[in-house]
C-alpha cells in the first residue's frame, strides 16, 4: 500500500488549488517526512478511470503508480523580466555543475519542460535540501527571486492555459476565477512581454473575497503592474463591463480556470484519496457550464477563451464544452490544440465517456434516472453528445494531460474560440448563485484632477514632464476628504476606464498599484515620496531628483550591511548634494534605477533585502553569505508567524465555541469552509 507524508488538512475548499509561489511552504515539498500518513489508494476511482477510456487502458498501472509518487516542484522565470536569461545562467552555471558533481540520486538536477523552456521540473524535497548544502544554496537563490516575482513555483500543468491563449500587450483579458494566482501572474507577464507599459489589461476575478485578498497579497505583490483590477463577483453572473462611450467591454481573451473536483491534483492534495466519488464531479457539472456562458459572453467576436479544470473528469470536462457548444448554436467552435505546444505529451479529449452516480451505479441516459435527488446533479447535458453532434463538435481538439505521461499532475484544456455573436437561451444550467458574505464596503476611487495641488508638488519636486499621465494616478478616499490621502495609486488608461465606468456595479478591490505614499518627516521637500514600484512608470518622466552614479557606488550601497551610508563615502556625493532631500533615485543602468532616501548626511537605497540580492546577482556578486544571513532571519520570522497563526486560530475556535445557536448555520458552514493558511 502507497502512504504520502501529510500532517492535517488546512481547511481546504473543493477545486481550490493551494498556495502558490510559495518556496517557503516546504510543508508540499515530496519527501517531506514526519506527517500523518495517507492511504494512497480509492477503489471508485481506480474503476471510474478504468471505464471512461480518457488513456489506453494498457496504461492504467502506469497512471496509478504516477499518482501514488509524489509531485516533483515545478517553477518558472518570469517571461517579461529583462534579467530572465541572466538569472537561468546564474542558476545553471552557479549550483547544476556542483549538483552533479554531489552524485546522489535524491539530488536531482532541475530540468527544463520540454515544452516550455523558461520552466523547471525537480524532485528536490525538504529532506535533500537538508541535507546537501548546494541544495541548501539553490533553495534560497529560489526563495529570493521567487519573492522578488522573478520566479515563481507553479505546477507545471497549470502554465498551459496562459501559454495557450497567447495574450498580447494590446488585450484585454478576464480571469475568471483566478485565486490564487499563479496564472494570473503569467498572463500579465505576457502582456508585458514586449512592452513595459501595455495598453492592455487583465482583470482578475474571484467570488471568494478571502482568496481575493490572496491574489492581491501574494500575486499582485510580486508583479509591479498598472494592468491589472481585481475584482470579487460570482462569475456565473459576471456583469457586463462598460467603456467610457457607454458601449459595452468585451475581451480578447477569456480564462475560465473553473472550480472543479481537483482529481487531477492528488500529487499534492492526498485529501481527495479517502473522499473522492464521482459525485464530485456531478455536483459541479452545471456551476461549471454556467462560468463557460458567461465566459463566451463577455469574449469579443475573434477573440478566445480557455476552458480548463484540474479533473480529469469528463464530466467536468468534455460534458461541460459539449453544452457550451450545443447552447451556443454555432457562435462559437473548437480550436484544434493537437498541433500546439508539440512537445507536451497529451491525450486527444474525447466523444463518449459514462455516467456513475456516487455509489458507482451506471446510467445509460437520462430516463434512466428516476430518483428526485439525483434528478439534480445528473442532467442531459452529463451524457455524452449524439453521434452527429459529436462530428459537429469536435472534442478531439481538446487535450487532457495525464499524471504518467510527463510526471505532472492530471489537467484538461479546451481552447474555444468565438466565430459570431452569441446569443444564448436562459438555462437551467446556471448553477445556484454563490451567497455573498456581507463584508466591508468597496473603497471609492478617485481618479486627480487637473491643477490638483498634490500634483504640483509631486511635479515640481520630480520634474515631471507631460508624457506622464497624471490623471491616472488616484486615491482610496471619497472625492471630499481626498486631499488627505496617504497613497497615491496608479493604473494605465484600460485599468482607470475600467474602473471609472464600473466601480459602483463591479466589486472593485484593487487596481493598479502603489506610486507615491505621503510622509510627514522634516527633510523631504515634498510630502511624497516615490516607491521602487512606481518607478518603472515614473523615470523616463522624470527631470529632477535622478544621479547617475558608477558601479563602485552603487555596490557600495547595496552591500552595505548598514542602511544607512554616508554620504562623505560615495563618488557620487557632490552630485547627489545638489538635488533635495528624500527621495533620490540613482542608477547605473537606465533599466534598473534604484528608489534611495537622502537625508542631510546620508542615502539609503529605499528598496527589500530581496531586491537588494537580486541587484548584486545583476551586477555578478557572489551573494552566498548575504543568502545564508537572510535565510536564518528568514527562519526566525518564520517561527513567529507560526506562533502567530497559531494563537489566532485558538482565538477563532474559542470565539466559534461561544457562537450561540441562533446563527444559521450556512453562515457557520462557510465560516468555517474559509481559507485558513497553514502556518509555516
Ligand atoms: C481552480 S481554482 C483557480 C486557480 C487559479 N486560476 C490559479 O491559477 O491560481 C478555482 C477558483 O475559483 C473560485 N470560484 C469558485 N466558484 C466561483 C464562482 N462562482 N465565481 C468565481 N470564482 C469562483 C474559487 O474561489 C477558486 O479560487
Amino acid at each position: 500500500m502507497v502512504h504520502s507524508s501529510r500532517k492535517r488538512n488546512f481547511n481546504k475548499k473543493k477545486g481550490h488549488e493551494p498556495r502558490e509561489n510559495k518556496w517557503k511552504d516546504d510543508r508540499d515539498a515530496p519527501g517531506n517526512q514526519g506527517y500523518r500518513e495517507t492511504v494512497k489508494e480509492n477503489e471508485k476511482y481506480w474503476t471510474y478511470y478504468k471505464e471512461q477510456n480518457v488513456f489506453p487502458l494498457e496504461q492504467f498501472d502506469e497512471f496509478r503508480a504516477a499518482l501514488q509518487r509524489d509531485l516533483p516542484v515545478s517553477f518558472r522565470f518570469q517571461g517579461c523580466h529583462k534579467d530572465r536569461e541572466q538569472l537561468i545562467h546564474e542558476m545553471e552555471n552557479r549550483f547544476f555543475g556542483k549538483i552533479m558533481e554531489a552524485g546522489d540520486a535524491a539530488v536531482c538536477v532541475p530540468k527544463s519542460l520540454p515544452w516550455y523552456k523558461e520552466a523547471y521540473q525537480t524532485p528536490m524535497s525538504r529532506t535533500a535540501v537538508r541535507s546537501h548544502p548546494i541544495l541548501a544554496q539553490l533553495h534560497n537563490f529560489l526563495v529570493t527571486e521567487a519573492e522578488l516575482g522573478n520566479l515563481s513555483r507553479q505546477e507545471a500543468v497549470s502554465m498551459i492555459p496562459p501559454l495557450l491563449l497567447a495574450p498580447t500587450s494590446e488585450h484585454y483579458v478576464l480571469d475568471l476565477c483566478a485565486a490564487p494566482g499563479s496564472k494570473t501572474t503569467q498572463l500579465l507577464e505576457m502582456i508585458h512581454e514586449n512592452d513595459e507599459n501595455p495598453k492592455g489589461m487583465v482583470i482578475a476575478n474571484d467570488v471568494d473575497m478571502k482568496r481575493c485578498y490572496m491574489l492581491i497579497h501574494h500575486t499582485l505583490k510580486r508583479f509591479r503592474t498598472a494592468a491589472c483590477a481585481i475584482t470579487c463577483e460570482d462569475a456565473a453572473r459576471f456583469p457586463k463591463i462598460m467603456d467610457k462611450d457607454g458601449g459595452v467591454v468585451q475581451f480578447d481573451r477569456v480564462l475560465a480556470d473553473v472550480i472543479c473536483s481537483g482529481d487531477g491534483t492528488l500529487r499534492k492534495n492526498p485529501e481527495i484519496w479517502k473522499k473522492w466519488t464521482p459525485q464530485d464531479g456531478l455536483g459541479l457539472h452545471r456551476m461549471q457550464i454556467a462560468i463557460a456562458r458567461k465566459g463566451a459572453q463577455q469574449l469579443k467576436v475573434g477573440g478566445r477563451m480557455v476552458y480548463s479544470t484540474c479533473s480529469m473528469n469528463p464530466i467536468e470536462d468534455e460534458a461541460v464544452v459539449a453544452q457550451l457548444l450545443r447552447d451556443s448554436k454555432g457562435s462559437l467552435k473548437l480550436v484544434d490544440t493537437s498541433t500546439l505546444l508539440p512537445e507536451l505529451k497529451r491525450e486527444n479529449g474525447v466523444n463518449t465517456w459514462k455516467v456513475f452516480d456516487r455509489d458507482m451505479k451506471l446510467f445509460e441516459n437520462l430516463e434512466a434516472v428516476t430518483e428526485d435527488k439525483l434528478k439534480k446533479v445528473i442532467v442531459r447535458s452529463c451524457f455524452p453528445p449524439t453521434e452527429e453532434e459529436a462530428k459537429e463538435m469536435n472534442l478531439h481538439y481538446t487535450m487532457r494531460v495525464t499524471p504518467h505521461a510527463q510526471d505532472t499532475g492530471g489537467f484538461y484544456v479546451a481552447l474555444i474560440e468565438k466565430v459570431s455573436e452569441t446569443n444564448f437561451e436562459p438555462s437551467a444550467a446556471n448553477g445556484p448563485a454563490w451567497k455573498k458574505k456581507k463584508m466591508f464596503k468597496d473603497e471609492p476611487f478617485t481618479f486627480l484632477k487637473l491643477d490638483d495641488e498634490r500634483w504640483n508638488d509631486i511635479r515640481s519636486h520630480y520634474g515631471v514632464d507631460e508624457s506622464f499621465a497624471y490623471q491616472n494616478l488616484f486615491s482610496r478616499r471619497l472625492e471630499t476628504n481626498d486631499a488627505n490621502s496617504r497613497q497615491l495609486f496608479f493604473a494605465n488608461d484600460a485599468v482607470k476606464n475600467f474602473v471609472k465606468e464600473n466601480m459602483t456595479k463591479v466589486s472593485i478591490q484593487n487596481a493598479g498599484m502603489k506610486m507615491f505614499s505621503r510622509t510627514e518627516g522634516k527633510v523631504e521637500n515634498t510630502r511624497f515620496r516615490l516607491s521602487q514600484k512606481g518607478i518603472r512608470y515614473l523615470f523616463k518622466s522624470m527631470n529632477k531628483q535622478k544621479v547617475k552614479i558608477g558601479a563602485d557606488d552603487m555596490l557600495a550601497m547595496l552591500k552595505s550591511e548598514e542602511n544607512l551610508v554616508p554620504l562623505e563615502s560615495l563618488v557620487c556625493k557632490t552630485d547627489v548634494r545638489q538635488q533635495q532631500n528624500g527621495t533620490v533615485v540613482v542608477y547605473c543602468d537606465e533599466d534598473e534605477p534604484v528608489c534611495t532616501w537622502v537625508g542631510y548626511h546620508t542615502i539609503a537605497p529605499y528598496i527589500s533585502k530581496e531586491e537588494r540580492l537580486h541587484l548584486l546577482r545583476m551586477m555578478g556578486v557572489d551573494c552566498a553569505e548575504i543568502e545564508l544571513l537572510m535565510k536564518s532571519k528568514r527562519k526566525e520570522k518564520a517561527a513567529q508567524d507560526r506562533e502567530a497563526a497559531w494563537a489566532r486560530k485558538e482565538e477563532e475556535s474559542k470565539a466559534n465555541a461561544q457562537t450561540t445557536s441562533e446563527e444559521p448555520k450556512e453562515e457557520k458552514m462557510e465560516e468555517q469552509e474559509g481559507d485558513v493558511v497553514a502556518p509555516n
